[in-house]
């Protein structure tokens, strides 16, 4: 199979296969070089304004301006800066922002002054507003549609990312300069100077990197979107006012960022209270984006099963409750592992925030909604990145009662550590805050989701075809979906099985037949579930498993998710012991994904006349089903898509098409899909 041939094949979500786009590999190279530079920046510059000032107010003070200074620019310049890179050439601004960058990091450790230091700063982040939008609109050029969000991914991760090296980087200059003394003795501010100096050179090196690419088309750069960033403000503090959901996850990201920025404004000073130099500053600093890149990747998969509106505020309680032993410990090497903690449960709330605003936020405002978080992050840490070493400064040093033998105070604490304190306290509150707001599950305890989330397991997927399940209340539209999503597949060329529960086996026939007739009466609600599973067993052993194996797409009419709402919420039976049984009858099988088809029951009981012994139900009853099909989609956005069953038929399918289309690249080739 020839390169291009592989590539194609490879999956959309496939990483690996975006980076075999040559020009978009360069593009990556130089992404990681300028974003490896500027942490390493950062690191150095903060260092350097620490050791500009004698006092531990004038410390704090020259840090906070700095790292103020970093986010100014972006609250003056951010509505003009897409506007600038609308008008220039994009070659030219990716090329030249490197350059320019570099050459001004180049000229800190020459005039060594602490003033050039913040006059670079808000130069350097006018240019980094112009060059990122110009990098923004150059992805799509370089990489295909249906791998535009993998290779947005890897910018992410990248820009993120690089900040773990670069504070490994900037550690062990500091280290290596504290054990041979000398050894750098040629630069004014030893290994200062020479981080410096890399980071200039990192951007240097990635333009010419970028200098070598092929494909940037000529032409300036479209950014496209209403770049006014007071519109975007007005619209967006309009919806989430008056959407509670949204309220709640907007003050927990922004609670987040400031409370990060609590921590990174005054993590120099704080090491320095707690004995540490340098080295103990980079260590710290890494250590904060190793917890949250960990947090990002495992924190979901952990707890896969718990609401995810739940585990957003449960991430950001952890986050404030986790600052409290970061200030009062006084020892580094606890202070480091907290760190790590802190990082862990911030990066969960951030890649659960930011999954739900994409999940929960409509369509036609998400744009909208994602430009005011944005803003207000900024807004926000700008003035804490400005207030918190202005606190800390201000409030000095403070001696608590006691003294040891030789007459010193036993215990001292520092403003940082009162300041992270009162960052403590804000945080655990917005973190309650954000919970009570956004619950879910009102009225079920915490306790028990947490031991149903670590009791579950992760489930089975097949390793052939494609598993695609249709959920949701009586009338939504299932069938009608199901046989439209079968068309479209079978004229697309695909082996296609369409099914349902209960019922599409001879022995299904029957249990279907005692489970709805209304005849049946009343019966006990174990024996109901036990006849649902008994079908559910049959089911998957004789349609739905060979059909996967022979690399087929079985599209199911209701799965065990129906059982966990009619049988679970509905009934009232206990959620893990319903869970257990149909786990068991199906071996524990998963759909690649499930499509909830949301609707008020009300709504959906009017587009038919007849009720079986199911529908014939309560409201209420049906009003449980309806939630817990949308709790189970919480839980694992990345396996479910939930659409508004009011739209019409048209819309709801080919939205539908849309979600289901990149699973298909292994059905074609005969293996599993797993789209988390
Ligand atoms: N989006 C829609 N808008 C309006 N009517 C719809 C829509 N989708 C389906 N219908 C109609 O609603 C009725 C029920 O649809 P369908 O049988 O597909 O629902 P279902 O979810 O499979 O129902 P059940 O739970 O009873 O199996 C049908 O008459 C169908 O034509
Ligand atoms: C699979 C499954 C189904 N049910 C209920 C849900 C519906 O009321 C009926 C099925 O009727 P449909 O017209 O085919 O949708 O059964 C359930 O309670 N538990 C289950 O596991």
């Amino acid at each position: 199979m020839s390169a291009v041939d592989d590539l194609r094949h490879a999956p959309t979500h496939s990483l690996a296969a975006v980076l075999r786009i040559p020009d978009f590999r360069r593009l990556w190279i130089g992404l990681g070089l300028s974003s490896l530079g500027d942490w390493i920046g950062l690191l150095a510059l903060t260092a350097m304004a620490n050791a500009s000032a004698d006092s531990y107010a004038g410390k704090n003070y020259a840090i906070a301006t700095v790292l103020f200074l970093r986010v100014l620019p972006a609250l003056v310049m951010g509505p003009i800066a897409g506007y600038i890179a609308d008008k220039i050439d994009r070659r030219v601004t990716l090329i030249w922002g490197d350059y320019i960058r570099g050459v001004l990091f180049l000229t800190i450790p020459v005039v060594g002054q602490l003033w050039w230091i913040f006059v670079v700063t808000v130069l350097v982040e006018a240019v980094s507003l112009v060059w990122g939008p110009a990098k923004d609109a150059t992805v799509p050029n370089l990489v295909p549609r249906y791998r535009l969000e993998a290779a947005n991914q890897i910018s992410l991760a990248t820009t993120y990312g690089s900040a773990l090296p670069a504070a490994a980087i900037f550690t062990g200059l500091t280290l290596a300069d504290k054990l041979y003394r000398n050894l750098f003795d040629v630069f004014d501010r030893g290994p200062i100077d020479l981080a410096i100096y890399a980071n200039g050179v990192t951007f240097i090196v990635s333009g010419l990197v970028i200098a070598s690419l092929t494909t940037i088309p000529r032409g300036p750069a479209s950014v496209g979107g209403d770049t006014n960033a007071w519109r975007v403000v007005v619209d967006g503090w309009k919806y989430v006012g008056t959407t509670p959901l949204v309220r709640g996850l907007v003050i927990g990201i922004v609670g987040a960022f400031a409370a990060g920025g609590v921590v990174i404004g005054l993590a120099r000073t704080f090491v320095s209270d707690l004995g540490g130099g340098d080295p103990g500053y980079g260590v710290l600093f890494g250590t904060v984006f190793a917890g949250l890149g960990l947090g990002m990747w495992r924190g979901p998969r952990l707890l896969h099963g718990l609401s995810r509106r739940r585990l957003f505020g449960i991430a950001l309680t952890t986050t404030g409750l986790l600052l409290f032993p970061l200030a009062l410990v006084q020892q580094l090497e606890i202070v480091t592992a907290l760190t790590l903690l802190l990082g862990f449960a911030a990066g969960v709330a951030w890649i659960t925030g930011n999954t739900l605003l994409g999940l929960e936020v409509p369509d036609d405002v998400r744009g909208r909604t994602f430009a005011f978080v944005g803003s207000m992050i900024r807004l926000v840490l700008a003035l804490v990145l400005a207030a918190a070493p202005l606190v800390a400064g201000t409030i000095g040093t403070i001696d608590l009662p006691g003294e040891d033998r030789s007459g010193e105070p036993l215990l001292v604490y520092n403003g940082a550590a009162i300041t992270f304190l009162l960052a403590a306290i804000a945080m655990t509150i917005v973190g309650v805050t954000a919970y009570r707001q956004m619950d879910d599950r009102k009225g079920t305890s915490l306790v028990h989701d947490l031991r149903h989330s670590f009791s579950g397991t992760l489930g089975v997927y097949s390793a052939t075809g494609c598993f695609i399940a249709l959920e949701g209340g009586e009338g939504a539209g299932k069938s009608t979906q199901a046989k439209r999503l079968q068309e479209w597949l079978t004229a697309e060329g695909y082996d296609v099985v369409l099914t349902r529960e209960p019922g599409d086996t001879d022995v299904g026939k029957e249990l279907r037949r005692i489970v709805l007739d209304p005849a049946t009466g009343n019966i006990s609600h174990r024996t109901e579930a036990l006849l649902y599973a008994a079908d559910k067993a049959e089911h998957v052993d004789s349609v739905v498993a060979p059909a996967l194996a022979r690399g087929a797409v079985v599209i199911t009419d209701r799965y065990v998710d129906s059982t966990l709402a009619y049988q679970g919420a509905g009934r009232d039976l206990a959620d893990l012991e319903v869970e257990r049984i149909a786990r068991w009858a199906t071996a524990d099988l998963r759909p690649n994904l499930t499509v909830v088809l949301d609707l008020p029951p009300q709504h959906g009981m009017s587009r038919f006349e007849e009720r079986d012994r199911i529908e014939g139900e309560s409201v209420e009853f049906h009003e449980r089903v309806r939630d817990m099909f949308l709790q189970l989609a919480s839980g694992q956005p990345e396996h479910y898509l939930v659409v508004d069953a009011r739209a019409s038929i048209d819309d709801i399918a080919s939205e539908i098409r849309a979600r289901v289309e990149p699973l298909l690249d292994a059905a074609r080739r005969g293996t599993g899909v797993d789209p988390a």
